[in-house]
């Protein structure tokens, strides 16, 4: 494809489920270095399109391609250089914090020196030294989902697919997440990120908005809420989901 300097490209993605279309023709890109956001209810098609940009699922139409290779023709490409994280945290709580992070890295391919070095490089910038030796089951879930995402990124991924990572985790553990999100974004890695707490929305440089698996908007939050006359990002949702949605003319008037 030709969208220079563009990690993901998505164009008419589609996928249906026998008569049910649970992703319905998205189409948009994104900047290498982005935090781009998926906002949208449950069910609104966040994961299973998340699921065709990881190779895991493939599209009944359309395409996409994930740090130059197409998801549905080279998925093995894709997968090798990009990071997941669920929202189940995908660890292991009968192994410790470094078992875990050992096997995630060998499942990733790395080699054992390679592997040591991350890891201690982890411990240190999480400052979870002490935690190495814990096994996972007995952590509060702000430490899991660090660790969830310290796993998801010890090979260096281009892209970093994150489906509702903050999930359980309070408002305190969100913002300390978010922080980590922002500097992986500013190391140069692309990141894709659903939730569906609103107020997460104003983290991502632009977002996508979900409803029945259509795209209803995608753009700054901030210009989003400007467009549409919302107050804030559970306004704009409101607006935006409710199906005769149209962007508000006037409140954009004088503004810069
Ligand atoms: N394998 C499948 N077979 C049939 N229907 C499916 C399948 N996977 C997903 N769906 C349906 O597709 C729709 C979108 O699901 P998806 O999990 O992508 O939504 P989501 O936005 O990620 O929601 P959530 O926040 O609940 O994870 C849902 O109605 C779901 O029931």
């Amino acid at each position: 494809m030709t969208q220079e300097g563009k990690n993901i490209i998505v164009q008419h993605l589609t996928r249906r489920f026998g008569d049910f279309t649970a992703v319905d023709d998205l189409t948009f890109g994104v900047e290498r270095g982005e935090v781009f956001g998926f906002l949208g209810a449950n069910g609104a098609g966040k994961t299973t399109a998340i699921r065709m940009l990881c190779g895991l699922l493939k599209p009944t139409s359309g395409r996409a391609e994930v740090a130059g290779y197409d998801v549905a023709r080279r998925p093995e490409q894709v997968k090798r250089r990009i990071g997941y994280m669920s929202q189940r945290f995908s660890l292991y709580d009968d192994l410790t914090v470094g078992e875990n992070l050992q096997l995630f890295g060998t499942i990733y391919g790395l080699r054992r020196a390679a592997l040591r070095e991350r890891t201690e490089e982890m411990y240190r910038k999480l400052e979870m030294e002490p935690l190495k030796n814990q096994l996972v089951g007995g952590l509060p879930p702000g430490w899991k989902q660090k660790i969830a995402l310290s796993a998801a990124m010890l090979h260096r991924p281009e892209v970093l697919f994150l489906d509702e990572p903050t999930g359980g985790v309070d408002p305190l553990g969100r913002r300390r997440f978010w922080e980590l999100i922002l500097d992986a974004a500013d190391e140069g890695t692309t990141i894709l990120v659903t939730t569906h707490y609103l107020d997460e929305a104003l983290y991502c440089n632009r977002t996508l908005i979900m409803a029945d698996g259509q795209m209803k908007a995608l753009d700054k939050p901030r210009t989003l809420m400007r467009e549409y006359g919302a107050r804030d990002m559970d306004d704009l949702f409101g607006k935006l989901t409710r199906s005769t949605a149209v962007p508000d003319t006037t409140a954009k008037e004088g503004e810069a």
